[in-house]
């Protein structure tokens, strides 16, 4: 019997995923009138912090998208701030945990009138992006633009970036955005998986 145990199958990650899908559907999917940040409205809406947040939901994600590190082999993973951030730092937190540091950084919305001023915040004195492949998440994507100008920040800095992920995707515009500046998107979930559209 001892032998047997050998044997164990890989395990495919999708029992996190299907778990990680169900975490989102209770904690953060929502029917309703929202408006969105590109100023569209719309009936459903994925407040993801409260998946972000629970423990088990920011060990899940930050699992999936360490897949997608190593998938695209980044060396870096940065978002825009606020929808990035809590998923950015469990990544930072559960890759050391597995022996497989991650670099992390975020990308301001916009510039402090204080302090370092600094619109990419988390490199040490002496680190920078000039070379360094960078993957950019994002919680959500709808148009894309959120990740867009994650995108730039880090390329005017020299970051190279050819692929971007996200936790849902509302594929409503995204991929082909990315697209049109040469980055691939990578999705953990669709908002399909949540709802019909007629
Ligand atoms: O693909 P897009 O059309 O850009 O939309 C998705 C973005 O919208 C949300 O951010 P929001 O602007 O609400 O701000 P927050 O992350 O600071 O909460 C979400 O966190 C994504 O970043
Ligand atoms: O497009 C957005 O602003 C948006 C949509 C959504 O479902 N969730 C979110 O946080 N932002």
């Amino acid at each position: 019997m001892a032998a047997l145990a050998k044997f164990r199958p890989v395990d495919s990650g999708q029992h996190d995923k299907d778990e990680l899908r169900e975490i989102v559907r209770e904690r953060s999917f929502r029917f309703g009138r929202y408006t969105l940040s590109s100023g569209i409205e719309s009936d459903i809406y994925f407040n993801m912090k409260p998946t972000m947040m629970v423990a088990r939901g920011a060990q899940l994600a930050a699992l999936e998208f360490l897949k997608i590190v190593e998938q695209t082999k980044a060396e870096y993973v940065g978002g825009l701030e606020m929808g990035a951030v809590p998923v950015i730092g469990s990544m930072a937190a559960v890759s050391s945990v597995m022996n497989k540091p991650i670099n992390t950084i975020f990308v301001r919305k916009a510039q402090k009138a204080h302090g370092t001023r600094d619109v990419i915040e988390g490199l040490g004195p002496k680190e920078d992006l000039k070379g360094k492949v960078v993957l950019i998440v994002d919680d959500v994507a709808t148009s894309g633009k959120s990740i867009l100008k994650a995108i730039k920040e880090v390329r005017q800095v020299g970051g190279i970036v050819r692929d971007a992920a996200c936790l849902v995707d509302r594929d409503e515009g995204a991929t082909a955005l990315l697209a049109q500046h040469g980055v691939t998107l990578h999705s953990v979930l669709h908002a399909s998986e949540f709802v019909e559209r007629h």
